[in-house]
């Protein structure tokens, strides 16, 4: 039962000629003091259309309104129309729901089952997983789940980075310098080596720019010998990728890279080329795009293709393939002036889903303040800093619960729960400070914290032996109403969560639950509870369900012991 859109529609019945239903709903505050009841409605908005002073227009509505059942006191105070919800009918409404809904509790339909495509991670094969393709991992696995939670398809596209000149440059370095051997032992490592070192030379010999664009040439053209080094490169890289993704628990539907486009450009190439779109420039092809953006380049001087090209030729595949109108595109805000064009382009195509793509930025991950980069071998290994994460909270179960049952389960979930938490639960936009310490903290803003509070949960419904029975509850105390008001903002937490891209609503929303039922764990006695004891227990079991499925929406295991 969403209690905030009832009153919402409540009021509507009063104001339907001033103002829509969301706008009202969106004006309804959730007030900090119980003492102003538990949703707020301003008057202030209303005060210039009803010329009337906001007080003046609280009161009158105040009395007008038909409030429904479960509410049960509507006052005006200076300029705003509060009400408050009955508690003890409110809390075992909600509680029941939650036990009965279990994971299914805060879906939303309005997706309607309607496709959306998540295009993330997509790191670059013969080079390290970055830092920016873990985040790009993160969030966009987490919006994935949130947009399935809101009711829709999601397809997980994995766009690797294995086609372009840089794959002629890397098979021109191999054949000059390339040991087999040294690279079937570290496939990364070597092939970064080799492209550094082919850029170093490069810079004073310029010979070697023609050679790997002519290897790419030939890659693009289906020589052999290129196809199969290309291939194994791919190969090594992706066995290194997969192990990274199964530590983190994600998945995606498909790993269509770059080069499966391959040859499905020549088809957009024609298509600008008929809709009389394609300039050229210095013996390039290019579109133009709106005033004040560089040209989007689509063809080179040599007749090879562009990263944009095989997005545009992507991004048609897909629309055709999935049916999807909405496709979100998780890469790093350095690459807004891409997607800038490659929308722009689409809409100049004419074509109308092209509204429906949305680039979905982030900012940089940092380490002292400074970017973690992998340019000049200068590498941090993704897969050594998340395994370094599950060393540390292996050495913390150690310390804290040496007898627990399956530690190195528990490790794992702790450690890379930690990295991911810590990557959610700011704004995307913002950029994050790269610290193991922090991120592995039990107290504070934690992943840790949050599911050492699911386990604390679980550990006082095996301790009490809980049997779920939602039939006789009963909440008199006033203890529980701050927790029972945090449950119910979940649906509305994964609403906003969808809506702003923004998986930091669900990372701060599990925290406020889980501070918010700490406090009531250190002011009530549960166990040894004279008096409902019953109740207690399930509206623990209530928290527990909530916390795990937050979690689950930011990727992030719930461990039941730890
Ligand atoms: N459709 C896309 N362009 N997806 C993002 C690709 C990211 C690219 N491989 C990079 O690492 O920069």
């Amino acid at each position: 039962m969403e209690y905030q859109l009832l009153f919402a529609e409540v009021l509507y019945k009063e104001l339907k000629d001033e103002l829509d239903l969301e706008k009202i709903f969106k004006l309804i505050e959730k007030p900090k003091h119980s003492e102003m009841g538990d949703f707020a409605f301003p008057c202030f908005e209303l005060a210039k259309i009803f010329r009337k002073a906001p007080n003046q227009i609280a009161l009158e509505l105040a009395e007008q309104l038909e409030m429904p059942p479960l509410f049960e006191k509507v006052q005006a105070v200076s300029g705003y129309v509060n009400v408050f919800l009955a508690q003890e009918e409110v809390s075992a409404s909600v509680v029941a729901d939650v036990i009965q809904s279990k994971a299914h509790y805060g879906k939303q339909d309005h997706g309607n089952g309607e496709v959306i495509t998540i295009d993330f991670s997509s790191p670059n094969i013969a080079k390290p997983f970055s830092m920016g393709h873990l985040r790009s991992t993160v969030i966009g696995h987490s919006l994935a789940r949130i947009s399935e939670k809101n009711g829709f398809e999601v397809v997980r596209i994995n766009h690797l980075g294995d086609w372009g000149t840089q794959f002629g440059k890397l098979i021109a370095a191999y054949k000059l310098w390339g040991d087999e051997e040294k690279i079937r032992e570290n496939p990364i490592k070597e092939l970064l080596t080799l492209y550094v070192k082919f850029h170093d030379e490069a810079e004073h010999d310029e010979s070697l720019i023609d050679e790997g664009r002519l290897w790419f040439k030939r890659l693009e053209d289906g020589d052999q010998e290129a196809r199969d080094l290309w291939e194994w490169f791919r190969d090594e890289s992706l066995k290194k990728f997969n192990s990274i993704y199964e530590l983190l628990g994600v998945s995606f539907d498909s790993t269509q890279g770059e080069a499966f486009y391959n040859d499905k450009m020549e088809r957009v190439v024609q298509l600008l080329e008929k809709k009389q779109l394609l300039k050229e420039s210095d013996g390039a092809l290019v579109v133009e795009t709106v005033e004040g953006m560089p040209p989007c380049l689509i063809k080179k001087k040599d007749g090879t293709t562009l990263y944009a090209t095989r997005d545009l030729a992507a991004a048609l595949y897909r629309h055709e393939t999935y049916g999807s109108e909405r496709s979100l595109y998780v890469v790093g805000n350095e690459q807004t002036l891409h997607f800038k064009q490659l929308f722009d382009v689409l809409e100049k195509m004419g074509y109308e889903w092209s509204r429906g793509l949305k680039h979905v930025p982030f900012g940089m991950m940092l380490k002292d303040g400074r970017k973690m980069s992998t340019r000049k071998g200068k590498v941090v290994l993704l897969e050594e800093v998340l395994k370094e994460a599950v060393s540390l909270a292996r050495q913390n179960i150690a310390d804290k619960n040496p007898s627990l049952a399956e530690k190195e389960q528990v490790a794992y979930q702790v450690g890379t729960g930690a990295v991911i938490f810590h990557d959610l639960k700011n704004h995307r936009l913002n950029d994050v400070e790269f610290s193991l310490d922090t991120m592995l903290k039990f107290e504070g803003e934690t992943g840790p914290y949050v599911q050492y509070t699911h386990a604390r949960a679980s550990s006082i419904l095996r301790k009490g032996s809980y049997h779920e029975n939602v039939d006789q509850l009963s909440f008199s105390d006033v203890q529980s109403w701050p927790v029972v008001k945090s449950l119910m903002d979940f649906p509305d937490a994964v609403k906003r969560a969808f809506e702003g891209n923004d998986p930091s609503q669900v990372a701060k929303y599990v925290l406020d639950l889980a501070k918010t039922f700490n406090q009531y764990y250190g002011n009530v006695r549960i166990l040894d509870a004279v008096e409902g004891r019953q109740t207690k227990l399930s509206l623990v079991h209530a928290v527990q369900v909530v916390l795990k499925e937050g979690l689950h929406l930011l990727g992030v295991e719930a461990p039941e012991e730890m």
